[in-house]
């Protein structure tokens, strides 16, 4: 194989440090937030699902939200834009009031999140998943739509958006493929390129590692750091540690609805709490050498967990099927 053939070896990229402000604890002020968020509390008959009283947000940085089952990260996620509303408590975004604002208004202001391929989306194709990620689309608008000429040239941008990001995420040759057809790995991708349509300051992604088999861990990891590289911020709910450990910058660990602790990954994961709830015996194990990243000895602890994270994947994906 010649050189010019020779698949580039991956870079390992620099982690964004420096991002808060005076001594580290759950709530500490961050040097520039994009979010701001104070007071807010979500409950459900009697469960409180979030009670945060305070948290920021890094701008240009990739913040992890953790957290056992039912800690409240969905809906904080939720909550964040605008798909659920809370009973008390106000934020920002960008310095925009967003509290009672609904999910549409959001996204436009530049906060999207990924969505899992529902049934319905499994239906249509690729390409037309990608259209509905398009934010101000002239033939939403009843009196500009009756203008042919303008949604015509507007349809040729949002396509001709739609095969660049398409062709970046290795989907172009699936096009015109339903959208159901793609593996786990795929269909996260084409979520995240979906988010991207609308040119977001911030990305949201919800687990975006589960379901992914190992051979795209790493294509994910990397449209993920290259969002960042891209100017845009990204806050990701998971479960998966070692991803955490290797992408994050920032990680915030909420339980019972509160943010517990936060800091830059290494110092969380010494946390003794953290570690046991989380980490389990395999916390030194990269990840980048369980993906193949990294060049590394597999040696037996990774060898398990590469197997328990397929395991974990695997069931993941099945509690994630629609009931029937
Ligand atoms: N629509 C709802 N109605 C009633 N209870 C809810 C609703 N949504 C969430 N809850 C409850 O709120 C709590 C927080 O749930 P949430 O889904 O936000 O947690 P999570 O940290 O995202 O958990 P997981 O990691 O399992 O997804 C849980 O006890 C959950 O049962």
């Amino acid at each position: 194989m010649s050189n010019k053939d020779t698949p580039a070896a991956p870079v390992q990229r620099e982690k964004t440090t420096g991002l808060h402000k005076g001594d580290i604890a759950p709530g500490v002020a961050k040097v520039d937030p994009i979010i701001i968020a104070d007071g807010v509390r979500r409950t459900f008959g009697g469960l409180t699902a979030v009670d945060v009283d305070h948290i920021e947000i890094p701008r240009n940085a990739i913040t992890a939200l953790i957290g056992p089952n039912g800690a409240g990260k969905t809906t904080l996620f939720n909550l964040l834009t605008g798909f659920d509303k809370p009973d008390e408590g106000k934020w920002t975004f960008n310095g925009h009031a967003l509290a009672g604002m609904g999910a549409h208004k959001v996204a436009r202001l530049g906060q999207v999140r990924t969505f899992q391929l529902t049934k319905a989306l499994g239906l249509l194709t690729v390409l037309e998943n990608m259209k509905l990620g398009a934010k101000d689309q002239i033939g939403e608008n009843i009196f500009r739509g009756m203008i042919p000429k303008l949604w015509r040239k507007q349809e040729a941008e949002i396509e001709a958006r739609a095969e660049v990001l398409l062709k970046k995420f290795k989907l172009d040759t699936k096009s015109s493929d339903f959208a159901a057809s793609l593996s786990g790995g795929q269909r996260k991708l084409l979520e995240m390129a979906r988010a991207l349509m609308s040119e977001p300051t911030l990305v949201m992604l919800d687990e975006p590692m589960a379901g992914v088999n190992p051979a795209l861990t790493e294509s994910l990891l990397d449209h993920i750091l290259d969002l960042k590289e891209e100017g845009m911020t990204v806050l990701f709910v998971e479960h998966d540690m070692h991803m955490v450990r290797h992408i994050a910058d920032w990680v915030i660990v909420m339980a019972e609805g509160k943010v517990v602790a936060e800091g830059p990954p290494d110092e969380v994961m010494k946390n003794k709490a953290v570690i046991d709830a989380y980490l389990g015996s395999h916390q030194d194990v990269d990840l980048g050498i369980v993906t193949g990243r990294i060049e590394g000895e597999l040696n037996t602890a990774a060898i398990d967990l590469a197997a328990e994270v397929k395991e974990i994947d695997s069931t993941i994906a099945k509690r994630k099927e629609p009931r029937k």
